[in-house]
């Protein structure tokens, strides 16, 4: 990958054929922290897809001492970190990865102490930490300096921790440094999305004990050690509902292998109510769409079960093809707004209010060309979406972001018959 890539799409042709789900990144990177765990032995993690964010957490994993092996083709990674060596992570490292921040409770288990500069991800807004810190405090943990967040101790205590929202990677922080900790934890108001569920299975089979899975208590007894495991990671709903809505803008039919329909309700029900038709046929979704005259929808983002913030920027795009107003409110986090200003390079019309989180589209639009630079995952695939209904060339800069959350993104588009090339 270079700076000087780009993508090119040339929309207008109906998707058909069949596209397999990549293995998910926001279940994987907590569990290849959670890797450098077991004193001894190596663990193994599969359906690990070469992912710019997975990449740079082997990176930081080699940086601490870890042997990570990673075989792309076989989608296979062991990790061995029998001989962990420091706990000072590099910011170079965590200046591109938002997760890096879930490595803070295996090297205080290991090494007791974490030096974490400031850590990077998708720009949205504020995304505090203070709920992580918060945690791990009442653990045990001395945060000895909030600037550059250096963080100690190894015997944690069991204790009663509350999160003011749902966090994702703070419950997923939390639990792991809860399963270390003596006696029994309580983490009120929890995330419940399913790549939670999946690493606390993750922690499960290495012996952790957790109950209340997918509900919003969670309970950890703690046990003395944690043992290398061999774990097949769970599919990506982000990926899936990136195909759907591919499918759903385009127009076509296409088949999605490999997907977990009750992950993903009420983005199926919100394209359902477009206009989109989605038949469940157990682990595949077979999606066909006109590719026009889709009805407009309203979506406010939640904490799961509700509609993801993930989603929200690619349901904009499909918004913008429908025959009317659609009413797109963001709840989660302050600034994820941003591919609204390359959506209208490509002739969207958008009203904004960011401080009241709401954007509403005016549809239909006739997309026209443009060159775009979103800046972050979901952003650009908004925009790999709105060119797909744009019959003139879209240009799709920061090709870095693409490659963070989705693998082979071009190929896997070509194989359905859309005109998606890299450059
Ligand atoms: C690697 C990963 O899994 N990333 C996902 C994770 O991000 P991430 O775990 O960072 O998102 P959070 O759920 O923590 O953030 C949600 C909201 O809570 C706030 N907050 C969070 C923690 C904290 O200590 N203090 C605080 O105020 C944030 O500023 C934000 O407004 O969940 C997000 C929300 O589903 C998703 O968009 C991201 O794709
Ligand atoms: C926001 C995302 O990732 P991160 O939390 O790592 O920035 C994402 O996957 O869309």
């Amino acid at each position: 990958m270079t700076g000087q890539e780009f993508i090119e799409i040339e929309g207008g042709t109906p998707l058909s054929g069949s596209v397999c789900v990549q293995g998910s990144k926001n279940a994987i990177l907590p569990m290849l922290a959670a890797s450098l765990l077991p004193e001894k032995g190596c663990s193994v993690i599969r359906n690990v897809p070469p992912l710019n964010d997975i990449l740079v957490a082997f990176e930081l994993m080699r940086y601490v001492g870890a042997r990570v092996d990673y075989f792309p083709n076989e989608k296979v990674v062991s990790v061995d970190a029998t001989h962990l060596t420091r706990s000072d992570l590099p910011e170079s490292l965590t200046c591109r990865l938002r997760a890096s921040v879930l490595f803070i409770p295996p090297l205080l288990a290991r090494l007791g102490e974490v030096r974490l500069p400031s850590v990077g991800g998708c720009p949205l807004g504020a995304r505090n930490l203070n709920y992580h810190y918060r945690g791990f405090a009442r653990l045990g943990a001395q945060i000895t300096s909030e600037d550059d967040f250096v963080i100690s101790g190894e015997d944690f205590t069991g204790t009663t921790m509350y999160l003011d929202f749902p966090s994702h990677t703070g419950t997923e922080n939390l639990m792991m440094a809860a399963c270390y900790s003596t006696g029994v934890s309580v983490i009120e108001n929890a995330a419940s999305d399913p790549e939670i569920t999946d690493f606390a299975n993750f922690l499960i089979k290495m012996g952790a004990k957790i109950h209340g899975l997918g509900t919003r208590t969670l309970t950890v007894e703690g046990v003395p050690a944690l043992n290398p495991i061999d774990y097949y990671a769970m599919n990506d709903r982000l990926d899936a509902g990136l195909w759907m809505m591919a499918a759903g803008i385009a127009g076509g039919k296409i088949s999605i292998i490999g997907v977990a329909p009750g992950d993903i309700r009420i983005l199926i029900e919100k394209m359902m109510q477009m206009g989109i038709d989605i038949g469940i046929n157990g682990h595949v979704l077979d999606v066909s769409s006109p590719g026009r005259h889709l009805k407009p929808v309203n979506v406010l983002t939640c904490p799961y079960p509700g509609f993801a913030t993930d989603f929200q920027p690619a349901i904009m795009a499909l918004s913008c093809v429908a025959d009317g107003q659609s009413y797109i409110r963001e709840r989660i986090f302050d600034k994820r707004f941003s591919q609204v200003a390359e959506l209208r390079k490509l002739g969207a019309s958008i009203e904004l209010d960011e401080e009241d989180g709401l954007a509403i589209v005016n549809g239909p639009t006739t997309f026209r060309g443009a060159d775009t630079n979103p800046d972050n995952i979901r952003a650009a695939s908004c925009i790999l979406l709105a060119g797909l209904a744009c019959p003139e060339k879209t240009i799709i800069r920061n090709v870095y972001q693409i490659d963070r959350g989705h693998f082979d993104i071009e190929s896997r588009f070509q194989q359905l018959g859309a005109r998606v090339v890299r450059k």
